[in-house]
């Protein structure tokens, strides 16, 4: 399977912050959600993706080329959706579209009328009294009306409705039924993952937790929960992180196979959410076991 992005052993400090060793690769025709807590780096992932950072060290490659040589190209072929608002506020959409389309080959002037039309979009309203919702709509619009292989979006779905919440995802699912795209997005309402990501990628401080295939994780990682006679020092290794209390314990296991053949009958394993999996994974990095008295 082609990888469309690649990072490889990339380091980015800022004072009290320090992407580290990162190496993460992002497969053609699929997509990733890119999980992770408040100021862990997803921010500063994508900027080194899209060439708005450049790594202190370590490489950056989108469809196999690099951005010294092949800038021009490479965003050619990405469209880039951002959670801080990049659109200039003082124009119309239309006029906007008028100041994007040249730096486009592809752009497709019917493909925007489609998308300004969907979303319900004015043309010659200025910018900068749309919602939120609107600038998100208006920022997809522009990212999606050029033919881009790789659609990048930062938080697409943060602040907004439901409703709108799911429109855009299943407008995602539909892009997706060709097989030409791949979508890379961060997000930290995981439960729109459950619908669209096939991969996920979890970051945590500033580095690679794990990327695996969603359903891949259901089979790896469960709650357990138990009495805490179950635990000692040998069992506490199996979990990444436990939380105690008078009435027994809970704790994930990124083995649960081998937690079935240590607990047997005795322990109950149940199904984790991205949540947990975050949740726990930031206790047990942050060395921090819970206890409840
Ligand atoms: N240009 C910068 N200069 C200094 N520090 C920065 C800069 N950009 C990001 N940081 C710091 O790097 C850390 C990671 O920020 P980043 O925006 O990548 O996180 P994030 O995972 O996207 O968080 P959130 O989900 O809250 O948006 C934070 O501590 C942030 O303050």
């Amino acid at each position: 399977m082609e990888n469309i992005i690649e990072l490889q052993g990339v380091n980015k400090s800022f004072n009290g912050f320090k992407l580290q060793d990162f190496t993460i690769s992002v497969k053609r025709g699929f997509v990733t959600g890119f999980i992770g807590g408040n100021g862990v780096g997803k921010s500063t992932t994508i900027k080194l993706i899209m060439n708005l950072l450049q790594p202190d060290s370590g490489t950056v490659s989108i469809f196999g080329l690099d951005y010294k040589n092949h800038e021009k190209e490479i965003k050619q072929r990405i469209g880039f959706v951002f959670d801080e608002n990049i659109l200039y506020e003082n124009v119309t959409l239309n006029e906007m579209k008028r100041i994007i389309k040249p730096a486009y080959k592809n752009w497709d002037d019917a493909l925007f009328n489609q998308y300004v039309k969907k979303f319900e979009l004015p043309l010659n309203k200025n910018i900068k009294n749309f919602s939120k919702g609107m600038m998100m709509k208006a920022s997809l619009t522009i990212a999606l009306s050029h033919h881009a292989e790789l659609i990048i979006m930062d938080e697409p779905t943060s602040g907004l409705d439901p409703i709108f919440r799911r429109e855009l995802l299943e407008l995602l699912h539909e892009l997706m039924q060709n097989g030409e795209k791949t979508i890379f997005f961060s997000t930290h309402i995981t439960t729109d993952l459950d619908r669209i990501a096939d991969y996920i990628t979890f970051i945590h401080n500033g580095e690679h937790i794990f990327t695996k295939e969603y359903y891949k994780i259901e089979e790896e990682y469960a709650i357990v929960k138990g009495e805490t006679n179950l635990l000692d020092r040998d069992t506490e290794r199996e979990f990444i992180a436990i939380r105690k209390s008078n009435y027994g314990f809970e704790a994930l296991t990124g083995n649960k196979q081998r937690t079935e053949e240590v607990f047997g009958d005795a322990a109950i394993l149940e199904k984790p959410t991205l949540e947990d999996i975050m949740l726990y994974t930031k206790r047990g990095k942050d060395k921090y076991v819970e206890s409840h008295s």
